[in-house]
């Protein structure tokens, strides 16, 4: 039986390399969640495998997508060639995603390949998950809104809470498709009336959240959408605002969560939603 590695390598040699005219070495391996392979350029690559994965009872075939996290030229290496470090991304790995209620979904794998990852932006050391390429992919995109409707439509949610700025692309198509308002949560000093207002640290700074006075009503059910999880300060700040003013936070809802930096632990007991880590 071929290894998940020889299968990785199989997929990666018949996927977007051949179409960029990449040369792949044989050296590569599987470590960590990270292939490593040779490749010429420093072309980006983000191509969808899917392989053979085991969990610790079953064995499930999800698919594991792959995007280049980082590329420099390997010391010792032929010269013309340079080392790319590959991240797998395996959407099965949290209980909260959407993979892991149908494995067989291919539409996560889709979303997750358009998801462009630029290194060192805005600063040296951040992974940048740029959402701008899923909202050129129209597939994956529709895709995307049409996953959370799929699981917001019955839940009797009034209140779509979107977070600025990435959170007010996803969240009004969402808002609409379920028949909820939607309420922006906006950066300091751009909203026109009264506005309650939280603070909150960020994974490269602090900011503040700020909404409208009577936007929401008590007892009202909110959802709350952003593109992104990372410490998870930003929802933190989103919840405790709606929170104030007696609105049930019913979920919160992102399209990337990045897991290592724990976000979903402050959260409280409230549940979080994410379509790939
Ligand atoms: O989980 P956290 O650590 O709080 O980070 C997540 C937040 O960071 C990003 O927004 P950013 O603050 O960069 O603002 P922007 O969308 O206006 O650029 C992202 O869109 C989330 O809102
Ligand atoms: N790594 C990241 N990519 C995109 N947005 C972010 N917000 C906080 N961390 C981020």
């Amino acid at each position: 039986m071929e290894s998940l590695t020889q299968k990785i390598a199989l997929k990666l040699t018949k996927a977007n390399f051949v179409q960029e005219k990449l040369t792949i070495t044989n050296k590569y391996y599987h470590k960590d969640n990270l292939v490593q392979i040779k490749s010429p350029t420093n072309t980006t690559i983000t191509t969808t495998l899917t392989t053979t994965h085991h969990t610790r009872n079953t064995r499930v075939f999800p698919p594991i997508c792959v995007s280049k996290i980082s590329a420099g030229t390997g010391a010792g290496e032929e010269s013309e060639l340079k080392t790319t470090r590959i991240r797998i991304r395996d959407p099965v790995s949290s209980t909260d995603m959407a993979a892991s209620h149908d494995v067989k979904d291919a539409r996560i794998a889709g979303i997750s390949s358009a998801i462009r990852v630029i290194p060192d932006f805005p600063k040296p050391g951040i992974m940048f998950q740029d959402i701008t390429t899923l909202l050129l992919d129209t597939k994956a995109f529709k895709d995307t809104i049409d996953l959370f409707v799929e699981r917001y439509k019955d839940k009797n949610i009034s209140v779509v809470a979107g977070i600025e700025a990435r959170g007010f692309i996803f969240g009004p198509p969402i808002a609409l498709a379920i028949g909820a308002k939607f309420v922006p949560m906006r950066k300091p000093k751009k909203l026109p009336g009264e506005v309650i207002s939280e603070e909150y640290s960020l994974e490269y700074g602090t900011d503040k959240m700020e909404m409208h006075v009577g936007a929401v009503e008590a007892g009202e059910r909110a959802l709350v959408v952003d593109d992104l999880i990372a410490t998870g300060g930003t929802l933190n700040a989103a919840i405790r605002l709606l929170e104030r003013v007696e609105v049930e936070v019913v979920e919160c809802a992102c399209v990337i969560e990045l897991p290592e930096l724990k976000g979903r632990e402050r959260l409280g007991d409230k549940p979080l939603f994410v379509l790939v880590n």
